[in-house]
This record gives structure tokens, C-alpha cells and sequence, in this order.
């Protein structure tokens, strides 16, 4: 079971997740639990993190400190009256190590990814603590380790770390030999390299965390515990009328969370896939909801279109040039010098005359996606560039898109009733097409099709 950061935000949550988690050992099950940070509070350690170095005096580290020390001492309080001493010991010892290390920062005015991982990774070794003691105090034995304990041995790459299948029998080991007496609670977004260094999962990573445990122990199922009753049509946030799917499968949940369904990270699929294990996503706050299950093959739904996931904020950058036109090793030159750069082509789209080349990509990778086009210019290779950072993303993802006639009719007919310009597709999957909007036409995108497809209505039983 894996709960997330808005599920242990304070302590009417974790008791929420205490009757959970307790209830479900009591039927008899084997529980492992991985928790993410209390809400915002990994935002709150990018932050200080990022502000330490930047400051000219002494950082006001003490007040930091303090308003994180008494949310976390103020809910250990609440839900572990009885391990307020011990736990709050181990607490105020790591509070120590991380105010330590954010001087040493300030001090050297260097933050290096290792550092900034290791900083980053307080959050989820404050919060388990604290959860553990909680089932404790309701009876229910437990321990908490940390995802390097756990046995999560990662390829070292900082902030977006990926697991060794190595970790699984680790964890078998360190996590899976346990479950008979009590419930671990692991600390999730981290994991270890081989040296030791901690390496975060990237952001929202402890999905992945939860996967990669539960592929560990060979789990019946991989629960992702959240604040909606399952995965939706689209985000609620945006469309109110949006309604949860009872089942999907891996491929159409890998394409919704690609591109933008904050509801299950799109790593977090790939461990339950290799070990073919449902995932079940399910409300924490709403428990007797039987929520979303991602399998492999989903009950048979007539639906062409399943769900319509939104990123916004991103960058649409178009790549232009009579050069191109029938020279080999344009795309390569181009698409090598922005890996090399870091950055992350989200959609790629030809035009047939091969003169331009467009992409999206985050707004945060403009500035260096903008220098490798640079530099793939200065080479030669492509005449023009230029850039839209004002567009979103919308893609449409449903198994039953692949081989219906007309459904691409049907989605950009619906958009030009509504007015809706489209200024690029990709097709890039049988089960998913992606289109990019301006960003201000991005909601009304999504609503358009989830009116055209009905996707309020409940699926047939
Ligand atoms: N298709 C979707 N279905 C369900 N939730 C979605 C979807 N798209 C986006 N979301 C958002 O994802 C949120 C849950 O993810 P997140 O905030 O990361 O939770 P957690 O703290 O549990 O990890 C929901 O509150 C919802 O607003
Ligand atoms: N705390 C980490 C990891 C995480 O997964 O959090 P959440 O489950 O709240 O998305 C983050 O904020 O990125």
C-alpha cells in the first residue's frame, strides 16, 4: 500500500490510513506500506534548498527548522501519544543532520545533485517515522526503514533514479521476510546507488517506490492510496463532471500518466507490469470505494475513448529549414544534440515535405533546448528555429481507438465546433493520439471531447 503525500498531510489523515491499513491485516492480508512526504513539504526542501545558496547572510535556517519540526512533532502528538519520546528523538536527530548539511551548503554555495537528493529525501524520513508509530499505537506492529534499507538499488542518476531489478530480491529479503510479525513502513522517492549515495526517484517517485516494494514481495496487488476515488476520465480539477474508470489497462494508464494524469506516476507501471501485478488505485479518504484497477488485459468496454489527460505550460518548438529537405542525419543531429543537453522531447511531428520538425517540450527545458538548437545551426543541419512557450498538450487515450474508423474525425470535429485551433498531432500509439493546443484553449479542448464521447456517463456493466 502506498499512500500518498495528501494522505499523510496531518493526523486526521494518517488516522485514516491507520483504520485502513489495520482493517486490512485484520482480514488477514500482508501488509508493506511506503509513504511520500507530508504535503508540500518536499516543495518546501527544493525550496530552501535552492534558496540557501543563493542568500548572501547566514539563511534563516532556525525558522525552517522549527515551523518543519512542529507540524511533524504536532501530528506525532496526536497519533502516537505513547512514542512521542522515541520517535521524537529520531526526529530532532534528523532535523540536525539536515539543518547541518543546508549550512554546509550555504557555506560552500554549491549544491551538488547528490546533495540536493540527499536534502530532498527528509521529507518521507520524517513522515514514516511518524506513520509507523501511529499503527503501532493502534496495536498493529510495525517498523519503518528507509528505501535504501528497504533494498532499493538504483542506477545513480539524481533526481529521476531507476531501479536495478537486483532491488527485487533485496527486498524479498529485508521487506518480504518481515511481513509475517508486523508492517513495514519504507520511506519512498529514495533509493540507493551502489556508493551509497541516495538518489531520489524524480518528483512524485514514491508511486514508484510503492511499485518497485510490491514487485519486491511478490504482492497480490499494489495499492495507490490518494485523495480521488480512483483514476478518472480527466483530472477532476478541471472537469467536475469527470468519473472514475472501474478498470484499464497498463498501456492506456502509461499513456494517461505520460502525458499529465498526476494520479499515478508513469514509472510506477512498469514493476507491476514486468511482474504482471493490478494495480488498484483507491481514496483514502473515501475507503469503501472500490476504485480504479490497472491490469493487463481490462473487462471488455465498449468505449472508443477511455480518458484525456492535459499537460499545460509547455513549450511548442518549430524547426525549419530548406537544408533539411532530403538530407539523412537531420533529425538524428538535431534529436541527439537535445538528449545530450538533458532534454526531453515530450511529441515529435514531421511535416511531409520534410522541411520542418515540431516538438513539445517542458517549460523548464526551453532554455536548453533553445542552446542545442543553437548549436545544431551552427553546424549546418537546420536554417530556423523558433519557439510558442504558451501551449498544452491533450491527449486522448482509449483501447478502443485502435482500428475505429472516424475517431480522429469525431475528436477534431468536436474541437472546431467549439472554435478550438490545433497546432500540432501525434499519433503515437494504437491506443493514444496527442494534439497541442494554445495553452488558453487547453480546458475547453478537454471538455470538448469528453462531452463529444460522453465520458460522464457510466461505463456499462
Ligand atoms: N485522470 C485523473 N484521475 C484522477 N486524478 C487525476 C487525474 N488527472 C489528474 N489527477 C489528479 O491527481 C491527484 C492525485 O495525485 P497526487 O496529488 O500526486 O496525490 P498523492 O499525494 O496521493 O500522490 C488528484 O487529486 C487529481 O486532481
Ligand atoms: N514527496 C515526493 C514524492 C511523492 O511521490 O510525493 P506524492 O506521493 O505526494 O506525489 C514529491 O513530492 O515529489
Amino acid at each position: 500500500m502506498k499512500f500518498g503525500g495528501t494522505s499523510v498531510g496531518d493526523e486526521k489523515c494518517i488516522a485514516n490510513v491507520v483504520n485502513i491499513v489495520k482493517e486490512s491485516r485484520d482480514a488477514g492480508n500482508e501488509i508493506a506500506v511506503v509513504v511520500s512526504a507530508m504535503t508540500r513539504v518536499t516543495d518546501q526542501l527544493i525550496a530552501t534548498a535552492e534558496e540557501v545558496i543563493n542568500c548572501k547572510q547566514k539563511p534563516a535556517l532556525d525558522a525552517f527548522i522549527t515551523s518543519i519540526r512542529s507540524r511533524h512533532m504536532k501530528v506525532l502528538e496526536a497519533v502516537a501519544p505513547d512514542y512521542v519520546d522515541e520517535i521524537g528523538e529520531y526526529l530532532e536527530s534528523r532535523l540536525n543532520k539536515l539543518s547541518n548539511i543546508l549550512l554546509a551548503v550555504h557555506n560552500l554555495r554549491e549544491l551538488t545533485p547528490r546533495s540536493r537528493d540527499y536534502i530532498i529525501s527528509f521529507g518521507e524520513r520524517l513522515s514514516a517515522p511518524i506513520i509507523s508509530a501511529a499503527l503501532r499505537q493502534a496495536g498493529v506492529p510495525s517498523c519503518y526503514m528507509s528505501g535504501c534499507d528497504a533494498g532499493i538499488l538504483t542506477n545513480g542518476v539524481h533526481n529521476g533514479a531507476t531501479a536495478l531489478p537486483e532491488s527485487y530480491a533485496r527486498i524479498q529479503a529485508r521487506v518480504g521476510a518481515l511481513l509475517t510479525e508486523q508492517v513495514p513502513v519504507v520511506m519512498g522517492y529514495m533509493g540507493c546507488a551502489a556508493d551509497g549515495a541516495v538518489t531520489t526517484l524524480g518528483r512524485s517517485g514514491s508511486d514508484y517506490s510503492g511499485a518497485i516494494v510490491g514487485a519486491g514481495i511478490d504482492a497480490d496487488e499494489i495499492l495507490i492510496w490518494t485523495d480521488v476515488d480512483g483514476v478518472m476520465t480527466t483530472d477532476p480539477r478541471l472537469i467536475p463532471e469527470a468519473r472514475v474508470i472501474n478498470s484499464i489497462s497498463f498501456l492506456e494508464m502509461m499513456e494517461m500518466s505520460y502525458f499529465g494524469a498526476k494520479v499515478i506516476h508513469p514509472r510506477a507501471l512498469v514493476p507491476a507490469m514486468q511482474k504482471n501485478i493490478p494495480v488498484r488505485v483507491k481514496n483514502t479518504f473515501n475507503p469503501s470505494h472500490p476504485g480504479t484497477v490497472v491490469i493487463r488485459e481490462p473487462h471488455a468496454d465498449k468505449r472508443i475513448v477511455k480518458a484525456i489527460s492535459l499537460i499545460q505550460n509547455s513549450c511548442l518548438i518549430k524547426v525549419s529549414g530548406a537544408v533539411m529537405a532530403g538530407k539523412p542525419g537531420v533529425a538524428g543531429e538535431i534529436f541527439t544534440t537535445l538528449a545530450e543537453a538533458g532534454v526531453n522531447v515530450m511529441l515529435i511531428s514531421q511535416g511531409s515535405s520534410e522541411m520542418t520538425i515540431s516538438m513539445i517540450i517542458t517549460e523548464e527545458q526551453l532554455d536548453a533546448a533553445l542552446s542545442a538548437l543553437a548549436e545544431v545551426k551552427q553546424k549546418g543541419f537546420i536554417r530556423e528555429f523558433d519557439f510558442d512557450r504558451n501551449v498544452a498538450v491533450v491527449s486522448v487515450v482509449g483501447a478502443g481507438m485502435a482500428g475505429t474508423y472516424g475517431t480522429l474525425g469525431r475528436i477534431f470535429h468536436g474541437l472546431g465546433v467549439a472554435g478550438i485551433n490545433v497546432m500540432m498531432i501525434s499519433q503515437g500509439s494504437e491506443v493514444n493520439v496527442s494534439f497541442v493546443v494554445k495553452q488558453a484553449d487547453g480546458i475547453r479542448a478537454v471538455r470538448a471531447i469528453h462531452e463529444e464521447y460522453h465520458l460522464e456517463e457510466e461505463e456499462e456493466a
